[in-house]
């Protein structure tokens, strides 16, 4: 069937599960975008090509197909940016769309212009642009698949507007299956064997690749075999919660026991994750320690230190061929595990912070009771975001999403995506007052198409992480760090939202009852403490140091 190349990607996605697109529309890709309107791609357009990025990072996190983003030349690249970033250094499947330039006028500075490859190809696993309208089906297959296969990442396509409109008569490409591989009998009885002689071994896992059964079988193995599980920084889901093996998080804002398990540990098993920056603490902790990686990833990005094994399959692969957990108990008892248990127990026990205006430590007692166990928690960068990370569960995989890589401006955009994905249930972004308006704007996406995301927005008119660093380098020198803020609860109403603005600790149970109950996009805009800097003992200088 003869079609343009523009309608031909459209028909692709749809070929390979492709449900929704978020753009922010340009003339450089009309054709796309005609192919769209008879297409069963919803199409999101977005307010900020970030929020589009952002967005399409939550659909990647969250469901079952890379998530897509479409945005326009130099000005929406660059836009874009962020997310791109975001999505390789936290290893999510996506695919950016840049419309550009037509061929003939390449390389004369032409209106919006800029080098697509110069651009991105640091910072994503491939660079393709569509310069032969024939090849558009094959393109946007490769480009899927690559975000998709071994550590997934970002894959960003460039759509010359001319190709775009050619016609050609090239099929739809066929579905390739993705790859799927097995440990080895000898590598899963290396694996047995040094777990059943270590007595302080530790499981770390991470990453996007996870399904219920593969966490829960993760779980039962854990359990079965005495093994606590720490979850890797902002991957918290990957294990409910209530597991007698789940043992806490690693990453900014952990507990100290959390890193001491890890320096204390006989052997460490990172699964679907990476001794990573974060996690050795600045490429500090454990790095000698016996460790054996499960990662699809050849290359290990980013793994720092010891491996005495790497075997190549996804987290669903290996645990679903692990022994029973029993078995490979070895001596140990399950003090270890217990210990560790008892320890994550008591850390995510909130408490009073203390200070004026409303208390985290009280509120997010409240908020953690009042959600539904499927809730999805979405997250931004800032101290604001450590009261979610330490009070609030999780109890299956794929029901958060927060930046590994710090992005601020993630929370909103992330909660809209989910809460269009997945309606019915509780989606709640948890940021501060500078989190919350860098990307704000794409709550009004919400009320085109149909989410109704929480907003809970704690509001200390500082950048409270930079102030902690400034607290320690800089004692009472406070600079460039101060935010006058709008009531973000008028604002929302403005849209015709729900919002409340909450000053009082005894105020917040009643609002967030309340907002969860409108069944409207919310924000409840929370007046706290700017020297509250973290949920209880997490010290000012301790988050400064690190
Ligand atoms: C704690 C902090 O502000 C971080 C590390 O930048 C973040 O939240 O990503």
């Amino acid at each position: 069937m003869t079609m343009s190349a523009g309608h031909l990607i459209v028909k692709t996605l749809e070929a390979h599960g492709i449900s929704r697109v978020y753009a922010v529309p340009g003339e450089s890709y009309l054709d796309v975008l005609d192919g769209l309107h008879d297409s069963s791609i919803h199409t999101v357009v977005t307010r900020h090509e970030g929020g589009a990025g952002f967005m399409a990072l939550a659909e990647g996190r969250l469901g079952q197909t890379p998530g897509i983003a479409m945005v326009t030349r130099g000005p929406g690249a660059a836009n874009a940016m962020i997310a791109i970033h975001t999505a390789w250094q936290d290893a999510t499947a996506m695919v950016l769309f840049v419309g550009l330039i037509p061929l003939a006028d390449r390389g004369r500075d032409s209106f919006q212009e800029f080098s697509l490859g110069g651009w991105f190809s640091t910072t994503a696993k491939g660079v393709f642009v569509l310069d032969d309208e024939h090849q558009a089906g094959d393109l946007v297959a490769r480009a899927l698949r690559l975000a998709s296969t071994g550590r997934p990442g970002p894959v960003v396509v460039g759509l010359p507007e001319d190709v775009l409109v050619r016609l050609t008569e090239s099929p739809l490409p066929a579905l390739l299956p993705l790859p799927t591989s097995a440990p080895s009998a000898a590598s899963l009885d290396a694996l047995a064997t040094a777990l059943a002689s270590a007595q302080r071994p530790v499981i770390i896992a991470g990453g996007d690749d996870w399904e219920t059964h593969t966490s829960v079988a993760l779980a039962d193995f854990a359990a079965a075999a005495h093994v606590p599980v720490l979850a890797d920084w902002r991957a918290y889901d990957v294990i409910n919660h209530e597991s007698p093996a789940y043992a806490g998080w690693l990453g900014y804002g952990r507990a100290e026991r959390t890193v001491q398990a890890l320096n204390d540990a006989d052997l460490l098993i990172f699964i679907g994750c990476t001794r990573s920056d974060v996690l050795s603490e600045g490429y500090k902790a454990a790095l000698n320690t016996p460790t054996i990686v499960v990662s699809t990833d050849a290359e290990l990005i980013g793994h720092a230190g010891r491996i005495d094994a790497h075997l190549s399959v996804s987290p669903a692969e290996l645990v679903t061929a692990l022994p029973q957990g029993g078995t490979v108990r070895g001596t140990r008892g399950p003090a270890w595990m217990d210990t560790q248990r008892a320890q994550q127990l008591a850390f995510s026990r909130p408490g009073p912070d203390g200070g004026t205006g409303v208390d985290l430590g009280i509120a997010f007692e409240a908020l953690e009771a009042a959600l539904d166990p499927d809730r999805i928690l979405t997250y931004g960068a800032g101290n604001a975001t450590l009261w979610g990370h330490r009070y609030l569960s999780h109890h299956g995989p794929k029901s958060l999403v927060g930046p590994r890589n710090g992005a601020m401006g993630l929370a909103v955009p992330a909660a809209v995506a989910a809460s269009i994905m997945y309606p019915g249930r509780h989606v709640v972004a948890i940021c501060g007052d500078g989190d919350f308006f860098m990307n704000a704007q794409e709550l009004a996406v919400s009320f085109a198409h149909g989410g109704t995301p929480l907003v809970i927005v704690a509001d200390n008119g500082i950048f409270g992480t930079i102030v902690a660093h400034q607290q320690n380098h800089y004692p009472q020198r406070p600079s460039g760090t101060a935010m006058e803020n709008p009531n973000f609860a008028q604002w929302i109403q403005s849209f015709g939202g729900h919002g409340e603005f909450v000053e009082t600790t005894a105020d917040f149970a009643p609002a967030l009852e309340r907002a969860l109950a409108s069944g409207k996009p919310a924000v409840l805009h929370l007046k706290t403490d700017p020297s509250t800097m973290g949920p209880g003992t997490v010290a000012h200088h301790e988050l400064a140091t690190r």
